[in-house]
């Protein structure tokens, strides 16, 4: 599991979060939700060790994360897609597929072919230039490409944004197997309501670099959410 206290993160003198507990357990989604510029994509580069963190602790299970570089926390587990996907254009996907080799020892360096069963399309796609693809098919690339590090906590940046239906569809499908397969805990930060409700064992809501709601996504508090997000 991985645990969050009490974490605090500036960019300069600009303090962006305050406080921040979480967890996010194994075979569970906890979703962070937030309207824009309310400090989701920082609190995931303060947890992949992107951006230092000025206080509070991290931890997967006993183990102390907050000192590591993010190569180490990377090594230990932690899988990250961020937001805009970030994948290799003029590589092809099977190269792209290869860069998740790095975390691993060689004797593990393959690609699942459950990787596969997940997304069909890759296969299909394995020689062409991962520029030449689709939005979607780059952010289930992007995916993909995290799940090949064999991750115990996978970290989703808003992958519905700019996706058409369909492929939402197939990530939400993937994202499902992934929880039901429990051993991995998925952290899933969205502004899509409704897929993030959909998947999301627990919701919590960010506002102005706090955590504000804390809850299931069909508790009888729910309607919170809902208001948080401005939609009532
Ligand atoms: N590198 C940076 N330097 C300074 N300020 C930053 C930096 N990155 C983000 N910010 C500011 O920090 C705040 C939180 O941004 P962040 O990207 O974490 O929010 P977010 O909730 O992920 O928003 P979005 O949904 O739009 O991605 C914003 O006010 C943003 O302008």
């Amino acid at each position: 599991m991985l645990t969050i206290k009490d974490l605090t993160l500036h960019y300069g003198a600009a303090q962006i979060l305050w406080g921040i507990d979480l967890q996010a357990e194994v075979g569970k989604v906890t979703c962070v939700l937030g309207r824009n510029g309310v400090g989701k994509t920082s609190l995931l580069r303060g947890i992949v060790g992107h951006h230092p963190v000025s206080g509070g602790t991290l931890a997967w299970g006993a183990a102390d994360l907050t000192a590591l570089p993010s190569f180490e926390r990377a090594r230990s587990g932690i899988a990250y897609v961020p937001q805009g996907r970030e994948i290799f254009p003029l590589l092809t996907v099977k190269e792209n597929l290869h860069t998740g080799y790095a975390c691993l020892p060689s004797s593990e360096r393959r690609v699942p072919d459950e990787i596969f069963e997940l997304f069909p399309v890759l296969k299909t796609m394995l020689d062409r230039r991962g520029g030449d693809l689709s939005g979607g098919q780059q952010q289930q690339l992007a995916i993909a490409r995290a799940l090949v590090t064999k991750p115990k906590l996978l970290i989703l940046d808003e992958p519905t944004e700019g996706i058409q239906p369909s492929i939402i569809k197939d990530i939400g499908r993937a994202i499902e197997i992934l929880r039901e397969r429990g051993d991995m805990a998925i952290l899933l930060v969205e502004q899509y309501l409704d897929f993030a409700k959909a998947l999301a064992d627990t919701v919590l809501v960010m506002s102005r670099g706090r955590v504000v709601f804390r809850g299931r996504p069909d508790g009888p508090e729910s309607g919170e959410i809902d208001r948080l997000m401005g939609l009532t």
